[in-house]
């Protein structure tokens, strides 16, 4: 018997949140639910809460508490028979209560990256917004320049990931995570599913992710399995 998988993986613009994310599901075979992609879709499908996220995103804020925890929360529900991995949320503390009033999780990633490698790669990100598939002119460029791979449409560079706007976009990553990280830490429930990862090179993190999770979710389905024989 297989008990599910629950995890979170956290970490500032830039510090290979949806790379390691992708990594994670293929190798795994999680669910990869994006905060972003999902408001995207909500804006797109001109729902009632992706309507109310894009005056905030356009003004380049984060979308506040009340509207996101509706986007996200009853998707969640539809993953009940699912292990997944939530990236990009929760971004604030308030998410974090409401995201451990809604489910247990197994594990928090929390990816930590110095700034200046967070400046340099933010620099060369390009996206295809329709998808959100990401790409970095050095790390991983698309086959053709400027073009995505599945769709040859354009690629573009988001505004937000311009030097200028990329130093206090930070600050205030630092400033909403803080709470976050301490609470993953102190509340009885998530007690011990706290998992820091220093390193410049996503390369380098990989490797110590997976053999983290590979430890965590045999341990799981070895509990489950001895649960179910008592
Ligand atoms: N958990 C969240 N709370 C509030 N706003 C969110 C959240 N997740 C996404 N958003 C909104 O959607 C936008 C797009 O999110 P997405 O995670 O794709 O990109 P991003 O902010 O550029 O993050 P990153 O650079 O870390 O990938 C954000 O800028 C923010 O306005
Ligand atoms: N040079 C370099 N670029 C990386 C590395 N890991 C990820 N990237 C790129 O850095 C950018 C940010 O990564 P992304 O996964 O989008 O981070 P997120 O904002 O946390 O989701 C993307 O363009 C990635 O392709 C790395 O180890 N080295």
């Amino acid at each position: 018997m297989s008990k599910l998988f629950r995890a979170v993986i956290m970490g500032p613009p830039g510090s290979g949140k949806g790379t390691i994310s992708e990594r994670i599901a293929h190798s795994f075979g999680l669910k990869h639910l994006s905060s972003g992609d999902f408001v995207r879709e909500n804006i797109a499908a001109k729902t009632e809460a992706g309507v109310l996220a894009k005056t905030y995103i356009k003004k380049g804020l984060l979308v506040p508490d009340h509207v996101m925890t509706r986007l996200l929360l009853p998707r969640l529900e539809e993953m009940t028979k699912y292990s997944w991995l939530l990236d990009g949320f929760p971004r604030t503390l308030a998410q974090a209560e409401a995201l451990n009033s809604a489910c247990d999780l197994d594990v928090a990633i929390n990816l930590n990256i110095p700034l200046e490698t967070l400046k340099e790669r933010l620099q060369h990100r390009w996206i295809h917004p329709p998808s959100g598939r990401v790409y970095n002119m050095c790390f991983n460029p698309p086959h053709v320049q400027g073009k995505d791979d599945i769709t040859g449409e354009p690629l573009i560079q988001q505004e937000d990931d311009r030097p200028e706007a990329l130093v206090a976009r930070l600050r205030h990553y630092k400033d909403v995570a803080k709470p976050v990280i301490d609470f993953y830490k102190m509340t009885e429930k998530a007690k011990g599913i706290l998992y820091t990862f220093s390193d410049t090179e996503t390369d380098r993190i990989w490797p110590n992710i997976s053999t983290l999770l590979s430890t965590k979710i045999s341990t799981i389905q070895s509990d489950a399995r001895c649960a179910s024989t008592h």
